[in-house]
Parts: structure tokens; sequence; C-alpha cells
């Protein structure tokens, strides 16, 4: 077979029409905005009548010289002469073990799936998520054998799709296939240019941004001109916060919120998250006190901030502590994507299933890790977002720049939720940022905006209003410095992050 272009690969399927659509016409609609490879899959109709769908959808194929592809039936493919033919592995199980046989037959590609939920078909096995994807890529390592994740992408979770589906070795996908988002379409032409406009698009700023990797833009200036920007941005503007949180610090991550400039709502339930989704600046979620019916309000607002390109800040407090969390977290990081990712050393050592840091509840005890740098840009990397690593010196990274921030105070240690309000200033900076850049629908990063930046101001703020809160004649200890730090994050100037930043830029 000539080599496929993989990149939007059309699996027909004709129930899915809607009332009136004729199949042919759909199909020479959806090869004109831009499918690069047709499957024709017929469950339900006779050897005669699939032969004559196969030759009429083979030559209209040809005339967009676009490879087609014939589900399970070797001898139509032969008869059409078909590019190639689809074939599944019903006895394997395992979705891996599916891979490794399609190594050892020879294919040409694999279809990854299903990777979202989908009614378009009964699914046999359990959907594989994301970061299953990215597993199943690492098989393919060394090979040329191409692969298209496949089930439930839409539009609205492409560039998830597209941005998760990496694995360790920086394997991705070649492309996606839908069958649905283009089927059931009345307007296929329209879909199909849409789709693929997204994965040129993810393809191109992917290229550009390894390329600003290499080069790393940041200096200590640039930085700390950037976030006093986005603090402005935050005052001027007060974006909505939404916060799922834990119920130890909801009133305190509240107050530093409305402190630093923002709006928080604090709203837990799975039924208003859409409606939510449509007026929050960014989405903090926080497991500290997980119960299931937050969990499901996380895993519905998640969801939809990807869907609206909202950033997501997630802290996934004491992960390491139970069974619950690990799985709980694995599950959140399979369906959404993170824009930036907080926590403790021992936490994010549990994230990577680390035993580097030793950890009590929801604190790191010990020194720490022995490489931190290495380990946020690692994981920045791997996790394809910003990464911010807490503690006495507090480290950001988003996979290729490093920001070492040495600013806080002892008594930061000695409140419940400190590290909790970091995520809220966190996310109000991310907000800002989303703000300040605009969403243009056309720009292909999952969310607009700079969120290292966004990161790093988030700490500066809570760290050196933690400073000036310390230095208070009013605080006598951890009780008066909680009001003081609240009152101090209203009070943070510019000048003040200019004069008392303590930031050091390391790039690779
Ligand atoms: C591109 C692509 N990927 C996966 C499938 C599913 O194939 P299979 O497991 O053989 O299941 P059926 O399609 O026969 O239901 C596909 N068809 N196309
Ligand atoms: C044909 C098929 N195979 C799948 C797999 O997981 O192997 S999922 C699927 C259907 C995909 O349809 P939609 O794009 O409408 O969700």
């Amino acid at each position: 077979m000539t080599e496929l272009d993989c990149s939007l690969y059309l699996v027909t399927g004709r129930a899915l029409l809607p009332p009136d659509k004729d199949y042919f016409e759909s199909l020479e609609q959806s090869l004109q905005g831009g499918v690069t490879v047709v499957q024709i899959r017929e469950k339900d109709v006779d050897t005669a009548e699939f032969y004559d769908i196969a030759l009429r959808s083979k030559q209209l194929c040809d005339k967009y010289k676009v490879p087609l592809i014939v589900n399970d039936r070797v001898d139509i493919a032969l008869a059409v002469q078909a590019s190639g033919v689809h074939v599944g592995q019903t006895d394997m199980p395992v979705p891996i073990a599916q891979i490794e046989q399609a190594i050892q037959d020879g294919a040409d590609y694999v279809g990854i799936g299903a990777v979202w939920a989908t009614t378009t078909k009964n699914l046999s096995k359990p959907i594989v998520g994301v970061r299953g994807v990215g597993e199943m890529l690492q098989k393919l390592d060394g090979t040329s054998i191409k692969s298209v994740a496949i089930g439930g992408i839409k539009s609205s979770n492409l560039l998830r799709t597209l941005h998760g589906s990496v694995s360790s070795t920086n394997h991705a996908l070649d492309g996606i296939a839908v069958v649905s988002e283009i089927m059931a379409s009345p307007h296929p032409r329209e879909a199909a240019a849409g789709l693929y406009e997204l994965i040129s698009a993810f393809r191109h700023s992917n290229s550009i941004s390894n390329a600003l990797s290499v080069r790393s833009r940041y200096s200590a200036e640039f930085v700390i001109d950037g976030v006093v920007d986005l603090m402005n941005i935050v005052r001027e503007r007060s974006p909505l916060i939404h916060q799922i949180t834990n119920n130890v610090v909801i009133a305190q991550s509240a107050n530093a919120t409305i402190a630093l400039g923002a709006s928080p709502i604090m709203a837990t339930t799975a039924q208003e998250m859409e409606d939510l989704s449509k007026i929050s600046g960014s989405l903090l979620i926080n497991i500290g006190t997980l119960v299931t019916s937050a969990y499901e309000g996380m895993m519905l607002a998640g969801t939809f901030a990807n869907a609206h390109r909202t950033p997501i800040v997630f802290d996934p407090v004491g992960v390491g502590a139970s069974e619950f969390r690990r799985s709980s977290v694995k599950n959140l990081l399979n369906t959404w994507q993170a824009s930036v990712i907080k926590g403790n050393a021992a936490e994010l050592a549990a994230l990577v299933g680390s035993n580097e840091v030793e950890s009590k509840g929801v604190d790191s005890l010990g020194s720490g890790f022995k490489d931190p740098v290495s380990f946020v840009r690692d994981l920045a990397r791997k996790e394809r977002c910003v990464v911010v690593l807490t503690g006495k010196t507090d480290y950001v990274s988003d996979g290729a720049s490093v920001a070492v921030l040495s600013n806080g105070h002892g008594l930061l240690g000695n409140i419940t939720g400190s590290g909790c309000m970091a995520g809220s200033c966190i996310a109000s900076f991310c907000a800002a940022a989303v703000a300040q850049e605009g969403a243009d629908p056309k720009e292909p990063k999952l969310v607009p905006g700079d969120v290292f930046l966004a990161a790093i101001g988030g700490i500066l703020a809570l760290t050196i209003s933690a400073e000036m809160a310390a230095m208070r004649d009013d605080v006598k200890g951890p009780g008066t410095f909680l009001p003081a730090l609240i009152d101090e994050l209203s009070l943070l100037s510019a000048q003040c992050i200019r004069d008392r930043s303590r930031l050091q830029i390391v790039s690779r």
C-alpha cells in the first residue's frame, strides 16, 4: 500500500446520516472538506449491496485522490481495488496485545480506541483514554506503523485528544478517525474542514512551541513584567474563578481570590458544571477532601473547561494517601487536560509513582527531590502542561524553562491550606492570561495565554504577600498571620513584586 495520510480518517456509518441526507452526497462533501482516508464500514448489508456501496465510494475517493479502505471484507477490497482492508482482532482482549499483534502481522496502521465514550459502536472493552493511547503508541516506537485514535472524537475534544495522546517517548498520533462527527452532520464538508483545520493548526503550533523551547524566550525581567501585567488584568477584569476545592479551605481560598481581585465561585454539583463553564475564566480542581459527588463534578467541569479552552489548575492534594485518590486522579487526568498541575514534593512523587519523597497524609517529609529542576521539567513534558512544585523553594516549568522561586515565609507552613490558596492564586492569574490573549477560535493551543507566566504569578503573589504579612507588628503567629496574608494579597503592588521577587530562570 502507498504511504497513507491518516490525518483525518473517515469511517463510514450510513445509519447516522441525518434524515434525507444521501450517503454518496455526504461522502463527496466530506472528501471536499479534507478527509484524507475513507473506510467503508458496513455491518448489516449483504455482499452485493456492500460491493455496490464500496464500488461507488471508490469512484468518489479516486476523484479526490483519497485512498479507500474496506472494513473486514478482503474479497470486496480486492474486487473494488481498494487501497487496503481494515481487520480487527476480536479474540484479543488486551489493547496492548492487539498492537503487538498488528506489528507482527505487518499492518500499515493501527486504530487505537476507544479513546472516549461513543454511542456509534457497542464497545466490548473499557475506553482507553488519552493516557491509554499514549501507552500504546510507545509500542510503535521504532516501527513505521501509523496510528489513529478512534472513538468519540469531536471538534470539542480534538485538541485534548491530540495533546494528550502522546507516549513518554514523545510518540504522537498520525491522525484521528471519526464516524459520527462527520457522518451525522448535515454539513459534512464544513465538519471535515473544521476538524482538518484543527489538526493542521495543532501540528503547526507544536512545531513552533518546540522551536521556542529550544531558544527559551524567558528571562527574569520578561517574567516579572508579564506577572505584573497579569496582576493588573486580574484587578481590572475580576475574572470568575470556578473552584472545586476541599472543605477545609473553601472560605480562605475564596477570600484569597477576592483579595487578589478575582471573583470566586465554589460550586461542586455536577448539574451546574455546564452553565458555569460558560462564564468561568478558569477552573481549579483540588482533591483535598474528595467525595464521590464532587468527583463527578470534577469530571464534568474539566471536560467542559477543555471544550471551552478554559485553563484547569489541578491540585492533587494527598494523592498518595489512598487508592481512592490515586485512581480518581488517574481517571481525571485521563479524561481532561490540565493546564497546570501543582503539588508538593510528596504529591508530585506519588503522581509519577516515585518513592523518592516521603509523605504523611497531605504533607511532604524530608528534603524532597535530589534534582527538582529536572523533575518538574520532565513531568511538565510528560503531562504536557505547566508543573508547579511547591516547598521552601518553588519550581515552575513548562517543559523547557524552569523558574526557581525563593520567596515565602515559614509561617506559610504553619497554617492549613497555604498550598490550596496558591492554587486559587494561580487559577486567578491563568484567567487573566486568557483574558490578555483573547480566545481566538483558530488558535490551536489548548488554552490561550501564557500559563507559565500565570503559574509563576500566582506563586509570587502568595509568597511575597506572606513575606509582607510576616513583617507586620500585628502578626504574632499562625492565627494572626492568615488574616494578615489576606490583607497583604489585597494590598500587593506591582512595585512590591518588582522589588521583592527572587526568581531565577533555568533553561535546558
Ligand atoms: C480506523 C479504525 N480503527 C479502529 C476500528 C475498529 O476496528 P475493529 O476492532 O475491527 O472493529 P469494527 O470496525 O469491525 O467494529 C476501525 N473500524 N477503524
Ligand atoms: C468503529 C469504531 N471502532 C472503535 C474502537 O474503539 O475500536 S470506536 C468506533 C466508533 C467511532 O465512532 P464515533 O467517531 O462516532 O465515536
